[in-house]
């Protein structure tokens, strides 16, 4: 939603050079010590995106922490998994980061729209995730904020990586000792020094974490570690505590589990480096299809995909029986349930909810949200399970008269 675009506005004096160039316009995100705008450059009317950090003179750590993540992201500029920034402006009270436009916004929202995504699609994402990560451990940084919500899509929905305001580049054999970072995707090494300063300080290893639990998410669509108690959150990702169990992992291939086991190790040593990642087989399934032609296989693939329409087919004209007492039960086993129970769910928590036995987690309050069932939700579920139930009911009328016409 667009704000209002003259408030809070930094003044003309102040920030003459930048307004020189570029027209600020809506608020298009914020964070805890900026607001992103978008803006308009004059000369040749290009929108890009401009991110605004203010801060007093009580605060000369955030300007400090602001000039260290535009120098980072001019190191790191120029992959195209890493957003670019063209401009940078300082004045006394504020810092302007100017940068390509990501259209279609954050990971975490379009993950929100569609609940989980397809092996495909998530090997596509990690694949650009990783070699993003790559391109910044070359250069010894470590971005140590890795999240759905610091990961954009521009308008060809391709992955950029951004908000290096917790980038650090590392010397030689340096480890890293503060506290930064976004709880669910903290890695247990970071907990463990926090909590005992006998223990060795960390480093790149806990992108990998995040990587990991990014991995996991996107295709469970709730993240691997948990619980409403914060500190009980840190003792299950200090003792590497999840599991990769029910519905929604049924139909996760094993390659795709291996490459998360190794990513999501209590060991950082023993944790894949981004480099073992990228040679993982779960990135080479793509590279093998892409084989040689050889008649037999070509005709054992195509006899294959005839016998997959035909019982497609079948199963579309006779549709798996539901028994009352399984639906009771499990209703998830059922494909055409799955999505109502979803959806009612959707509607009485203001979020998805986790469909595993323990119905413990839920992706969306990880990032806080509250229940909304007052009575204007109620009215809404009992419509929506009606529509449902009526959907429902009309689809199974219309298969039966589809067998009756061809029989
Ligand atoms: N280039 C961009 N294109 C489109 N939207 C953007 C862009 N950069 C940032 N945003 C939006 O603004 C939000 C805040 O940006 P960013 O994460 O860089 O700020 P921050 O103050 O560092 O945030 P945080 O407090 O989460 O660390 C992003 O999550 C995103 O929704």
């Amino acid at each position: 939603m667009a704000l209002d675009i003259d408030d809070n506005l930094p003044d003309r004096e102040t920030a003459g050079q930048f307004y020189q160039k570029y027209e600020l316009k809506e608020v298009i995100g914020e964070g805890l010590s900026s607001v992103v705008r978008k803006c308009i450059e004059k000369g040749t009317g290009k929108e890009f995106a401009c991110k605004i950090i203010e801060f007093n003179d009580d605060n000369q750590e955030l300007r400090d922490a602001s000039l260290t993540e535009i120098r980072i992201l001019k190191l790191v500029g120029g992959h195209p998994n890493i957003i670019d920034v063209v401009a940078s402006f300082e004045t006394p009270t504020y810092v302007f980061i100017v940068m390509e436009l990501c259209h279609n916004g954050e990971l975490f929202d379009y993950l929100t729209t569609v609940v989980r995504l397809s092996e495909k699609r998530t090997r596509q994402i990690m694949s650009s995730i990783f070699n993003a990560v790559n391109h910044l451990h070359s250069h010894r940084v470590v971005h140590r904020d890795l999240k759905l919500e610091n990961i954009l899509m521009d308008s060809n929905m391709n992955i950029k990586i951004t908000d290096f305001g917790f980038a650090v580049q590392l010397g030689e054999n340096a480890t890293l000792y503060d506290l930064f970072g976004t709880p669910g995707y903290m890695s247990p090494e970071l907990l463990k020094r926090v909590q005992n300063a006998d223990m060795p300080g960390y480093g790149l290893p806990v992108d990998l974490w995040a990587c990991g639990v990014i991995f996991y998410t996107l295709l469970s669509g709730s993240p691997p570690f948990w619980n409403r108690r914060e500190n009980l959150m840190f003792r299950m990702i200090k003792d590497g505590q999840y599991t990769m169990t029910g519905a929604a992992w049924d139909d996760v291939s094993e390659t795709a589990k291996d490459l998360i086991r190794h990513l999501l190790v209590v060991d950082a040593d023993e944790r894949y480096t981004v480099a073992q990642a990228l040679q993982h087989p779960f990135f080479s399934i793509e590279r093998t299809q892409r084989r040689d032609f050889v008649a037999k296989r070509t005709l054992k693939a195509h006899i294959i995909l005839i016998w997959s329409i035909n019982r497609l087919r079948t199963l579309y004209y006779r549709p798996q029986p539901i028994r009352g007492k399984e639906l009771l039960e499990n209703p998830y086993r059922f494909k055409s349930y799955r999505k109502m129970v979803d959806s009612i769910a959707f509607l009485l928590y203001g979020h998805w909810i986790k469909k595993d036995e323990h119905q413990s987690q839920n992706r969306a309050t990880l990032f806080q949200t509250e229940e909304k069932s007052d009575l204007v939700r109620h009215e809404q579920i009992l419509e929506q399970s009606r529509l449902l139930g009526e959907q429902s009911e009309a689809l199974q009328l219309k298969r039966q008269n589809e067998m009756h016409e061809k029989t």
